[in-house]
């Protein structure tokens, strides 16, 4: 007895430091991801991981097929390590549910750093909570369809001045780079940058957009590279250039400034004005956060446009018969137009087909298959654990080629969206969703409707040559970068 009471009594100091102990080892179990019931697969090498094999799955096209291939081994919830970085792979339409549910909250933007050090600390993928709502009310002055209505005829006037420029009096259209070949993609996007200028910085042609466009060339190039600065480096070239735009922008923002103080202009002339004149908090944005936002807006309002339009006119020469329904359709705005008088807000609603022939087009060639994210905390999904800082891989247009969600899904088939209800939710997001839906489609969908009216009444075209692939880079590209046989029609 008397050895058990000097054993207790041995014994009860520790009892404290046992129990502490013991609450640490339980927190660490806790707070081991190892621990933690983490998604299935592997994290392969470390660093390198699954990085070459999506990269080039991506590069050849076939990366809908690399990422279909893991769902069918482990699921639509896999772990892998891509860029270096451990990372969770999710796709479905509970996925796109989860990402939009937890934007900003959970979840926030993660980009490579290439692309952060071209396009600055201050854009809209490094701002979240309250700063990323103050920059989209921002934007949103000048985005929302109320006031991007009254400028259905500046777009006009661009597009007509631009087929007048690039397009019309050639059997072929020629490349503005390289004057031999045939190419529809460089000028899509010649004309998704003078419709973005004129939009958002009120640039009339001439020297300044000049300029602004050779530099834009050289920065969009760079945003996705790797980031060595060197003078012969793309990142290298790319930087500079991004450091002349942001000063013709800066330029640009002291004289709308300027302007706006002498009562020579209106706020919302342009993007950029709308900007400077916003006051939606507490403070007025700072020029930093306009630049950055204004080259973010272009960068992001560029390739996704030029790209669906690019892709229009690919299809629209492979399908005689939806080229003539577009056609049908167009010619009945046409029949109650004077010569010359600009589309309308009120025409463009009734483009129903040719717009579902665009949303067919971003079904079948998403501008991009994949999408990152960062887990700002520890978080589940789907039954399994994110630990906070892991990157999140997620492809939203993984369910566009799926036969459940789209039957027939190889089929290019604009009559689907005739029932949007017949398309299950979350499962075609093509702006995205939640808290960073794209805040640039009434703009792209104006600019499309715009180009395709004036392209199918005016033109005809056929491919020249066999070879309809393409390739990504990580937005498609179609081979050669599509040469087109084009035919001016007579119009009486
Ligand atoms: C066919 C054309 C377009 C497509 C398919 C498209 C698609 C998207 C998608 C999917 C996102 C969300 C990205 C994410 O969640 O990571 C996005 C974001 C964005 N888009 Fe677009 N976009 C298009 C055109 C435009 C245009 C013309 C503009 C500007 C005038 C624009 C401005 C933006 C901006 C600023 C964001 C970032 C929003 C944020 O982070 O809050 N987009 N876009």
């Amino acid at each position: 007895m008397e050895t058990l009471i000097l054993f207790t009594l041995l014994l009860a100091p520790l009892l404290p430091i046992t129990f502490i102990l013991l609450l640490i080892l339980q927190r660490e179990n806790k707070n081991n991801p190892q621990k933690k019931n983490l998604p299935p697969g592997s994290l392969g090498i470390p660093y390198v991981g699954q990085s070459l094999g999506l990269l080039n799955a991506i590069r050849t096209n076939t990366a809908e097929e690399w990422l279909k291939k893991r769902i069918d081994r482990h699921g639509p919830v896999s772990k892998l390590t891509l860029l270096g970085r451990p990372t969770v792979f999710v796709a479905g339409p509970a996925a796109n549910r989860f990402v939009f549910a937890n934007e900003g909250n959970a979840l926030g933007s993660h980009q490579p750093s290439s692309f952060t050090r071209i396009l600055g600390r201050r854009n809209f993928f490094e701002l979240v909570g309250e700063e990323h709502k103050r920059m989209r009310a921002a934007v949103g002055v000048f985005l929302r369809p109320e006031v991007l209505k009254r400028y259905v005829g500046k777009m006009d006037e661009e597009v007509r001045e631009h087929l007048e420029l690039h397009w019309k009096g050639r059997s072929h259209v020629k490349s503005v780079t390289a004057p031999i070949k045939s190419q529809v993609v460089p000028l899509t996007k010649i004309l998704a940058f003078d419709i973005l200028s004129s939009l958002i910085f009120g640039l009339e042609r001439g020297d300044q957009r000049s300029r602004l466009l050779e530099d834009f060339k050289l920065l969009i190039k760079g945003i996705l590279s790797v980031p060595i600065d060197l003078p012969f480096t793309r990142f290298g070239r790319s930087l500079r250039a991004c450091r002349r735009t942001r000063d013709t922008v800066k330029e640009i923002v002291r004289e709308r400034r300027s302007a706006l103080d002498r009562g020579l202009i209106e706020p919302n002339r342009d993007v950029i004005t709308s900007l400077i004149c916003f006051d939606g908090s507490e403070r007025a944005l700072t020029e930093e956060e306009i630049v950055d936002n204004v080259v973010f807006l272009m960068v992001a309002g560029h390739d996704t446009s030029s790209v669906l339009v690019t892709f229009i006119v690919r299809q629209l020469a492979m399908d005689p018969t939806i080229y003539d329904n577009v056609l049908r359709e167009q010619e009945e705005i046409t029949k109650n137009k004077g010569p010359g008088e600009r589309l309308t807000w009120e025409d463009l609603s009734r483009m129903k087909y040719t717009w579902r022939v665009a949303m067919e087009v971003l079904r079948m060639v998403p501008p991009l298959v994949v999408n990152f994210r960062k887990a700002l905390k520890d978080i589940e999904y789907g039954g399994y654990h994110i630990p906070k800082g892991w990157q999140i891989l997620w492809s939203k247009s993984v369910t566009y080629m799926d036969e459940n969600m789209f039957p027939e899904p190889k089929k290019f088939d604009p009559t689907r969206f005739e029932n949007p209800s017949a398309i299950p939710p979350y499962s075609y997001v093509p702006f995205g969703g939640g808290a960073r839906i794209c805040p640039g489609n009434d703009f792209a969908r104006i600019e499309v409707l715009v180009t395709i009216h004036y392209l199918v009444t005016q033109f005809k075209w056929k491919l020249c040559g066999a070879d309809d692939s393409f390739t990504r880079n990580p937005a498609p590209s179609p081979s050669g970068d599509l040469p087109i046989q084009l035919e001016q029609k007579i119009i009486v």
